[in-house]
Order: C-alpha cells, then structure tokens, then sequence
C-alpha cells in the first residue's frame, strides 16, 4: 500500500464504501476495499485488467451483491437490490455501450420511463423543454428532436447524461467513457464533468487512461488484485507513479516502435464499395502494419467487415496474396490466410459460455493443433497455457467461461488467439481497447513482432498514440473514404486530428484517395 494523502479535502462525501469484499469461484475480486468520494469531484478508478473495478462499481450501482462491507451514500447506508434502488438514491451509471434507442429521439430517450405527464399523458412538449433547460444548464448541447440514430457517438454519450440527470442523479460513474470518442470529444466531456462537479455533482470514472486521469480528474484510487494499493491526489503525483502503483513495476508509457522492414504486398484493395465505405484503395506488405485512423462512424469498421467477409462488396476487388477474395466466405478467407480480430469481441469475437481453452481452440482445427481434423484435448489445453501465460490472461484456470473474464483479459484472450493463427493478413479493430497499460505494451510487442516475423497487418484504432506508435502507415478515414495517408511519424496528433475531421491539411500523398463510386 503507498501511504498517501487521500480524499479532497472539501466537499461532503458523496459516496462512501468501506471493507467491500466480493469472490467469485476461485477469484477474490474485491478485497476489503475503502473508496470514499466528495461532492465537488473527478475521480478516477483504476487499476489492471481483472483488478476487481467493475467488480466494485457493479456493487455500488446493486448488480452485485458483496459478500460484506457496507456502502454509504450522502452518509445514508444504502442496501441496493437493484440498479433502480441506486438511482432513487441518486445514483447513475454510463455503460460502455450506451442504452439508448435509436430510433427514439433524443428527448424521448432522456425522459424515457421518467415522463413528464399532463391528464395522464405524456406531455411531449414538456419533455423537449426540460431536455433543452438541462442541456442548457449544464453545457451539454443537443438538439431534442434528432434522432439518436443520426448523432455522433459524442452526443450519444451527452444524451446517456442528460438522462441521469433528469433522473436527479448527483454522483455519476462512467465506465470508460472516452474509448470511443476522439480527443476533441474526449476534451468536451472532460469540461462537463468538471462542470458538473463544480455544481456540486460527484464522478467516478474508471478509465486505463493515464493523461486524462492526469488532465481531468482530481484523485485516483488504485487496485491491483482486488485491493486498494494506493489513493492518489494527481496534482501530487505523476503518471508513471500510478502506472508504477498499477502494474508493481516500472512502464514505458506511449512507445514508437521502429519501422519495420516491408516486403511483398499481401492484401490489395481497389475502388472497394460496401454500405458505409466508398471507393477505398489500399495495400499492405508483408512486415507491415498499416493503421486506420477516424472517428467511430466513418467506414473504418464496415471497411474491415467487407475485407473479412462480413459485409457484402458492392464495386471493387481484394485480393490476398495474389488471389481474389472480393466475393470469397470467411472459411475460404481464413483458409487462404486471413485472421481477424473484430471490435466487437463479446457478440462475434468470443463464445461466452465456453471455456477458455476451448475459446483458444476456435478456428484451429486446420492447424498445426489439430490431429486429422480433431483437436485432441491435451494439445488444446497446453495450446491455452502457452497463450495465456504469454499475453498475461488473468484467469484462475483454463477451464472458466471466458464470460467470466473481465473485459480486457477477454480481449487480451482474442489477440493471442488470432495470433497463433500464422495467417498472412491480421486484421485488427481496437487492439488495446479497455486493456490496461502494462497489457498494451504487451499486446504491442507481440504485433510489432508479428510484424517483423513478415506478417501484414491492418489495423483499426481510435487511439492516435496506438497509431503513431505502431503503424508503418497511417490511413485516415473520413464518411466512408480514405481521406489521407500518412508514413511513420510524418503526422501529428493534430494533424491527423484534423483529417479525422474531414479537414485534409495538405494535399494527400501516398495511396490516392478515390473516386466515388
Ligand atoms: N461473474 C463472474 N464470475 C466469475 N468471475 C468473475 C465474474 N465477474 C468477475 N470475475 C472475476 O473477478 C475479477 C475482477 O473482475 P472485474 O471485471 O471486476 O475486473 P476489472 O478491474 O473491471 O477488469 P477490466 O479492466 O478488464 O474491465 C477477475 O478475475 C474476473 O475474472
């Protein structure tokens, strides 16, 4: 534990958790943690992948129940049995992904459930008009009658706020919030939240981001293993100490890795058309990877869709390695090379109930694991220690469901899993996303040497570090085109910044973009 200064010093205490302990079969997932939060503050949770975060916010918000320990809100002990318990105590959580209807309009989501009523009836006139004073009051612009459906991801994450409020929440934990915005938008929440603390709201937010938990928040509580190892004010204290208290040893934090050594081209895309991508032209050589950047919502996602045989291709050819795959199934695309690994790694990436061995497995039955098409038992399971042991899961044994890792160590599960698969192509969206810091210099590792081994890789992130550090390449995506195209260290993050904006600073060089089709 590292003695430290704690809590803010003003501010009523908001929330107040003391001797949580909560286990799980073979896991100890919160270990008599204390975490006291003020009015008046940004503060920030952390700690590795599987520390017991969710674990603890689960608890707070009554999904969970602990096994002891007492929760204490606005000095009141509270017993939550249900997320609607915690609410009516003023409670409110922001979820990863967001719980919104998107065919909705955003005033009919902030009041949903909660209307306000005239004779009996919802009175709709009444809805826009608190949406418009809260967003007013607060500084959360949006405009009412858009529907959800038509706004950025941004706003989204404005519209899931304004909804908490309206349900009189005061003390808001967000469940890493800034994973999907870029950092214009990331800035913009931080300025609400501060805002809203400054009025007297509470925030906790757990997050695996050093610089805004640096930038934004005032405190930061530290777990690693279920307990609390350190209680942090950030104007005290530095990012390589939190990461130091997180992890128990020393990280290099944002590293550039060398370019690597490209060869042959592997993938070649020309004049490619799918829903939500026009006209892209690109390449990737072997001993490369090539990173996408763009805001969410811009093709990047539909572009490695269509590449991994997901998304039908309306105009245009892809070939791997010289054969045509434009119209080819996943199988023949798997077979002739291509792994992927999809952003969305709980609803196609992973089979939940199986185990975590056998998650492993998947996909190898025409590898070198697998024994005239069968995988024998033994082979899968020291398949899964190696990759486990390697890529740092965090599992008490290979036989659990992989449900019931936390996030990171699932996504951590997936990458090793394409890995193993020698293919020629990764594809791969958001390697890093909602892994902890000592888990991404890990998971960076083992791509730049995927990499150097004469792999191609293309790479989706939202993360312009992760970009700059990796790519050989950098393409911009913007509404669907390749908008830019950048070598190693030739932009900024304010540069490309402003081409993810649809900005194009200088003329693009490199891979033209194309025309529309
Ligand atoms: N329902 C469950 N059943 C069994 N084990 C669980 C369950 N939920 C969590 N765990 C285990 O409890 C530990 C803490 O998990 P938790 O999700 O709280 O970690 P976390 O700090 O939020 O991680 P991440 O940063 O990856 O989200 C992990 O070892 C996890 O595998």
């Amino acid at each position: 534990m590292t003695p430290q200064p704690s809590e803010p010093d003003t501010g009523a205490i908001a929330v107040e958790l003391r001797g949580i302990t909560k286990a799980f079969p073979g896991t100890l997932a919160n270990d008599r943690v204390d975490l006291t939060v003020r009015r008046g503050e940004v503060h920030a949770l952390m700690g590795e992948n599987g520390a017991g975060k969710s674990t603890l916010m689960s608890i707070l918000y009554g999904m969970l129940r602990p096994d002891a320990g007492t929760v204490r809100v606005d000095g009141r002990p509270v017993s939550f049995a249900s997320p609607g318990d915690a609410m009516a105590a003023g409670l409110g959580m922001v979820h990863q992904s967001f719980k919104l209807f998107n065919s909705l309009t955003v005033a009919e989501n902030v009041v949903y459930r909660a209307e306000p009523r005239r004779f009996g009836f919802v009175d709709r006139a009444a809805a826009r008009r608190r949406v418009t004073e809260l967003a007013a009051a607060h500084g959360l612009p949006v405009d009412p009658d858009a529907r959800v459906a038509d706004l950025p991801v941004g706003v989204r994450q404005r519209v899931e706020i304004l909804k908490l409020l309206h349900r009189g929440a005061r003390t808001l934990v967000l469940d890493e919030p800034t994973a999907v915005l870029t950092p214009a938008e990331a800035d913009a929440l931080f300025a609400v939240l501060r805002r809203l603390a400054d009025e007297g709201h509470c925030v906790i937010l757990v997050t695996h981001k050093l610089r805004e938990v640096m930038e934004g928040c005032d405190n930061v509580t530290v777990l690693r293993d279920g307990r609390v190892v350190a209680r942090l004010r950030t104007a005290d204290t530095s990012a390589d100490a939190i990461a130091g208290a997180m992890t128990g040893r020393a990280v290099e934090l944002d590293r550039v890795h060398p370019p690597g050594t490209a060869g042959d081209e592997v993938l070649s895309v020309s004049g490619l058309s799918a829903a939500g991508v026009r006209g892209a032209e690109l390449g990737v050589r072997a001993g490369e990877i090539v990173g996408i950047a763009g805001v969410a919502g811009n093709g990047q996602s539909e572009l490695i869709e269509a590449l991994a045989g997901l998304r039908p291709v309306t105009a245009g050819r892809v070939t791997l390695s010289g054969r045509d795959i434009t119209h080819a199934s996943t199988a023949r695309r798997r077979r002739e090379g291509l792994a992927h690994v999809p952003e969305d790694r709980h609803a196609v990436g992973t089979a939940p109930a199986a185990s975590v061995a056998d998650n492993l497995a998947m996909g190898h039955h025409r590898t070198s694991l697998s024994h005239r098409g069968f995988l024998p038992p033994r082979a899968v399971r020291a398949h899964a220690r190696e990759l486990i042991g390697r890529f740092g899961v965090k599992a008490s044994s290979h036989r659990i469901a992989a449900g019931s890792l936390s996030g990171g160590n699932l996504q951590k599960l997936l990458i090793g899993r394409e890995l193993a698969h020698d293919a020629a192509l990764l594809l791969v969206e958001q390697p890093t996303r909602g892994v902890d810091i000592g888990a991404v210099q890990n998971i960076h590792d083992q791509l730049v040497a995927y990499r150097d081994a004469g792999h191609a890789v293309l790479m989706v992130s939202a993360e312009l570090s992760e970009i700059r550090g990796l790519a050989d390449r950098v393409l911009v995506m913007y509404e669907g085109r390749i908008v830019a195209s950048y070598a190693k260290g030739e932009a900024d993050e304010r540069t490309l910044g402003l081409a993810m904006a649809g900005a194009v600073p200088v003329p693009v060089p490199g891979p033209t973009p194309s025309k529309e089709v």
